[in-house]
């Protein structure tokens, strides 16, 4: 194992493949950076990387290709196989080149070769695993780390052999949290006065959400309550296209939002899939929420995170076969018509919040690496 004098670490997090993956890791890199360390985050060739990673010029990055595991006796095992054997050579060659001590796994197949490769060049590793309950990823992933990082309690008795498993939270980008005065009602141009509805579907847009606001818009306009739609860059226009049925609504529709920090500060409810990222962040900013697990998650883990929240009474869960336009408006209308009711989600919400998981995992990796 490599043994550090220097006060400064050399850390490789890799993060790529989904939102979920990328903006936690990011949010590690902040912190680590930012106390003057030296860190690569390695992220895949997606169009959601580059659009994670351009919202982020200050940090280095490196790209790999995108690996998922196929059938096991699917023909495209093979390449698979091979992106492994490739990933890792290119990992070992990255870990020579910056003198990495530590390596940390956000999470996917994406993580395997250059936790492998970490373990292979002497680095300590680390994975973290921000849902309810770990992918298959993961679990293999986990055999490669000394230490794996939970984002919630529930998670931590899935890696029973593993023997140094501890709670952390998922970390929320420094970069939104960052005390600002910046007006999110007119950044988005929205009304002061009006009560916003916030919809995402997490990092790439969620059809199923999208199109199901979409049926409820003329009973938000008879609310006389504000939309902020981030539909996905690929039903932007379509979403849009709905909107512009209901001129009297008040409205902003975006693809992507770079500023998520503004989104949340000026949501009085979400309606939102219930990936881990997402569900830290509306903890963070105490944001009530309607979840609607993406029903064919792995595991149906988004089930078992929303669970969490709706338990706590931070959020209600809607499962996606039961969301019309009617059961939509009457879970909006129930939070909207009831401040009550919506002061004790946020109390909830934030009660569910891990303020500082970002430093407590760049302060373990500092600690680890000089171990
Ligand atoms: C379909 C699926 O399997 N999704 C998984 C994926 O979700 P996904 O990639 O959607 O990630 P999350 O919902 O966890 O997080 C979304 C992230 O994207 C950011 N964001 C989103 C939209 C936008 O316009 N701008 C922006 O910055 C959010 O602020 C948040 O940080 O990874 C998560 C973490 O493993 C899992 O919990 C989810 O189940």
């Amino acid at each position: 194992m490599k043994q550090k004098n220097s006060k400064s670490i050399h850390a490789l997090i890799a993060c790529g493949g989904t939102g979920g993956h990328l903006f936690p890791g990011i949010a590690v890199g902040e912190v680590l950076a930012s106390r003057g360390h030296d860190v690569t985050l390695l992220i895949s060739e997606k169009k959601i990387d580059t659009l994670a990673a351009s919202g982020h010029p200050d940090l280095r990055f490196e790209k790999m290709p995108f690996l998922a595991m196929p059938k096991p006796w699917s023909p495209k095992m093979f390449g698979f196989l091979k992106g492994l054997w490739q990933g890792t050579k290119a990992c070992r060659k990255i870990i020579a080149d910056h003198d990495v001590d530590v390596v940390l796994g956000m999470g996917g197949f994406t993580s395997f070769a250059p936790l492998y490769a970490g373990r292979k060049e002497g680095c300590h590793t680390l994975i973290h695993e921000s849902n309810a309950i770990p992918g298959k990823a993961n679990r293999l992933n986990a055999r490669y780390s000394d230490i794996v990082l939970c984002g919630l309690d529930a998670c931590k008795d899935h890696f029973p052999k593993h023997g140094d498993v501890r709670v952390v939270g998922t970390p929320v980008r420094s970069s939104m949290r960052k005390q600002n005065t910046d007006d999110p009602h007119a950044f988005f141009k929205l009304d002061k006065d009006k009560r916003t509805l916030l919809v995402m579907g997490g990092s790439q847009g969620a059809r199923g959400v999208n199109r199901a606001v979409g049926m409820a818009l003329e009973q938000f306009e008879k609310m006389g309550i504000q939309v902020l739609h981030i539909a996905g860059p690929t039903d932007y226009e379509e979403v849009r296209n709905v909107y512009a049925k209901i001129p009297m609504l008040k409205q902003h529709v975006a693809a992507f939002c770079h500023r998520m920090d503004l989104a949340y500060r000026v949501a009085d409810l979400a309606i939102a899939r219930s990936g881990a990222s997402s569900m830290s962040e509306l903890a963070y900013f105490g944001v009530p929420s309607l979840l609607v697990p993406y029903p064919h998650a792995a595991e149906d883990h988004q089930t078992r995170n929303a669970e969490i929240f709706d338990k706590a009474g931070a959020a209600m869960l809607m499962p996606e076969s039961d969301l019309n336009a009617d059961t939509l408006a009457d879970a909006v209308r129930s939070v909207f018509n009831d401040p009550r009711k919506a002061g004790e989600m946020k109390k909830a919400a934030q009660k569910l919040a891990v303020k500082n998981s970002a430093e407590k995992i760049a302060d373990l990796l500092v600690k680890v690496a000089a171990s």
